[in-house]
């Protein structure tokens, strides 16, 4: 392919970049908090928004200032901790926040490891001062585990992409995001990227703008380009002709939930580029934390996929320095008449035969099968089938 689509190419490796302050508890004096970066801002500005109670933690997640499967279970568990730590009501609390976006399995997840933990303090008959710092050690684990996830999924995924890919010189293609903005680490397929390019076999990554919230034009560019990678944006419906170029030599992506016959649910736009990795003889992986995995939905059907406001699609909304918490993709420019109805699923859903391989901290699935699945969720802990 000629040169002049090639894009950003940042050449020499800068020191890797400080890393971001995705989400962090804190304590003024006024109580606890969680602080979150505002990711509807990015790349604008980076700007932190406090979550002083549960609903704004909830408004927080909804309009997408956090987002990402694992890192929305650590949200979710530091909210049943914030609800603790101000003498909400817990359970409440817990239901508001696993209600809060019905795909990503990962929220529940994380709602229910903090939520069991202080349900386990207080029959222990801990005060609600202990329980509370139960509920928040349990987040506090969670969020390192998933760092933890991250590194690991990081270096599998790599050696994966090595054995499929001899001659080390990958490009690779994306979709969303799926970097250190979701996660307690550096990410879920992001991270793998990361890896070859710090190992020196990643020739280019290709972005994928992710209409119609913008995920990979801003969030996953930003990400890339604070870590110096070789990386050029696309719009999503270019995706095939760059595969026809033969440009794509594998397609990395993160998952919202795996069921249990292993049908990945990511971020709309992802079944098609699966379409067109099988239709090209290319890898397409999922790189997903053990957390991402629901034996208790059967199928890629049984997936509750989150349907958004049309205005998301029908309206275009840049993020504007100064704009209000949360509000960078809300509401903006009309791009199609007033009164346009607009389809809006957040996710779409690509069945197991379209997937090469599963990457999670416990292991590598490959084929991605029924009885994969079951012994992945026998080796990990962090699934539950109850
Ligand atoms: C590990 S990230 C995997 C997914 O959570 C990611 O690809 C995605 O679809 C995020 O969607 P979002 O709607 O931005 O929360």
């Amino acid at each position: 392919m000629a040169d002049q689509y090639a894009g950003t190419d940042l050449g020499e490796q800068p020191p890797a970049p400080p890393p971001l302050p995705v989400l962090r508890w804190a304590e003024p004096p006024e109580g606890p908090v969680v602080v979150l970066l505002d990711q509807t801002r990015l790349p604008a500005e980076e700007v932190e928004t406090v979550c002083t109670d549960v609903p704004a933690l909830v408004r927080a997640i909804q309009t997408l200032a956090v987002r990402g499967a694992p890192l929305l279970g650590i949200a979710g568990a530091y909210g049943v901790a914030l609800a603790a730590a101000r003498g909400f009501d817990v359970d409440a609390a817990a239901t508001q926040l696993a209600e809060a976006r019905p795909t990503a399995v990962n929220l529940a997840h994380g709602v229910r490891r903090a939520l069991d933990a202080h349900r386990a303090a207080t029959d222990k008959g801990a005060t609600p001062e202990e329980a509370a710092t139960a509920a928040l050690t349990e987040a506090r684990r969670l969020h390192t585990e998933d760092a933890e996830a991250s590194a690991t999924m990081a270096t599998a995924g790599l050696a994966l992409l090595d054995e499929l890919l001899p001659g080390g010189s990958h490009r690779v293609l994306t979709h969303c995001n799926t970097g250190a903005l979701v996660s307690g680490g550096e990410g879920t397929a992001f991270a793998v990227v990361l890896a070859a390019h710090r190992a020196g076999r990643l020739r280019r990554l290709w972005v994928d703008e992710t209409r119609p919230l913008m995920q990979g034009a801003r969030l996953t560019a930003y990400e890339a380009a604070r870590n110096g990678l070789p990386y050029t944006l696309l719009t999503d419906n270019a995706a095939g002709s760059l595969f026809a170029a033969g440009e794509v030599d594998a397609v990395l992506v993160g998952a919202d939930r795996v069921t249990a016959d292993g049908s990945v649910a990511n971020k709309i736009g992802t079944y098609p580029l699966a379409v067109l990795a099988k239709y090209h003889h290319v890898p397409f992986i999922v790189v997903a934390p053990a957390t991402t995995i629901d034996p208790r939905t059967p199928d890629g059907a049984a997936t509750e996929i989150e349907h958004r406001p049309g205005s998301e699609v029908t309206q275009f909304t840049a993020p504007t320095p100064g704009a209000t918490a949360g509000t960078g993709t809300a509401g903006g420019t009309p791009l199609a008449p007033l009164g346009t109805q607009a389809y809006n699923p957040a996710f779409d859903v690509t069945p197991p035969e379209l997937v090469t391989a599963l990457v999670t901290e416990a292991g590598v699935v490959s084929p991605v099968t029924r009885g994969g699945i079951e012994e992945l969720c026998a080796r990990s802990r962090q699934v539950t089938i109850s």
